[in-house]
């Protein structure tokens, strides 16, 4: 049996959700956990029984006491992290929203301090390093499907982002994924830039 089929895969998911207006951005430093000290959107695990809608308003409440109604939420698609370290492959798939039209300020929690950045002035060098090959799409709105391999926590070994010219469905979402995963030999996975798929 070959090596890489001993290996066991196991999924997370989650989400993340970007307030917005027509030119600032509002992000979260983190204070804890997983991504500790850098910014990033709102969002975290998908909890048993729980849509991503409800996800994505209950974690936005929790980290900034935010309140957000659901048809205030736009879908944009799913970024997939996989960490291939030691015989675990571990998946994180995290459903990307955003939203404008928010009439509170956010506040301070114990998890997160947030902070309104103009859309050219994104602390991406303090961000996940996959950050900035996606975030453009969710400053105008761009529905996407990416996914990177990580090398341990900060180093991208490949990555493809997609924007779609069309929404993702929510069951589609991670059969988009696969499709990314079969088109690899058409092009220049490391290399890539953002890839816009003519459809
Ligand atoms: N490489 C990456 N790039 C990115 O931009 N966001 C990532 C990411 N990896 C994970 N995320 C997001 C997903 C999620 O919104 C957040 C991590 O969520 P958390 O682990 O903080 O979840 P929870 O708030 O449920 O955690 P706890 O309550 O502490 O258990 O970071």
């Amino acid at each position: 049996m070959a090596c890489n089929q001993l290996k066991t895969m196991n999924e997370t998911y989650y989400t993340l959700i970007f307030i917005k207006d027509s030119s600032k951005i509002l992000l979260g430093f983190k204070k804890r956990g997983l991504g500790k000290n850098t910014w990033n959107g709102y969002g975290g695990k998908l909890q048993e029984n729980e849509d991503i809608f409800d996800c994505a308003i209950r974690e936005l409440k929790e980290e900034s006491n935010l309140n957000i109604k659901k048809d205030k939420l736009n879908y944009l698609g799913v970024v997939i992290y996989d960490d291939n370290r030691n015989m675990i492959n571990h998946r994180r798939i995290v459903y990307i929203f955003n939203a404008s039209s928010i009439d509170d300020e956010p506040v301070e929690t114990e998890e997160m301090r947030p902070q309104w950045f103009n859309f050219q002035n994104i602390p991406y060098d303090n961000m996940w390093p996959d950050s900035k090959f996606w975030l453009p799409l969710v400053l105008k709105d761009g529905w996407l499907i990416a996914r990177f391999t990580y090398k341990g926590d900060y180093e991208i070994v490949d990555y493809v982002v997609k924007e779609l010219h069309e929404a993702p469905s929510l069951t589609n979402g991670i059969q988009d994924y696969m499709s990314i995963k079969s088109s690899q030999e058409d092009y220049e996975y490391k290399d890539c830039a953002i890839y816009v798929e003519n459809v």
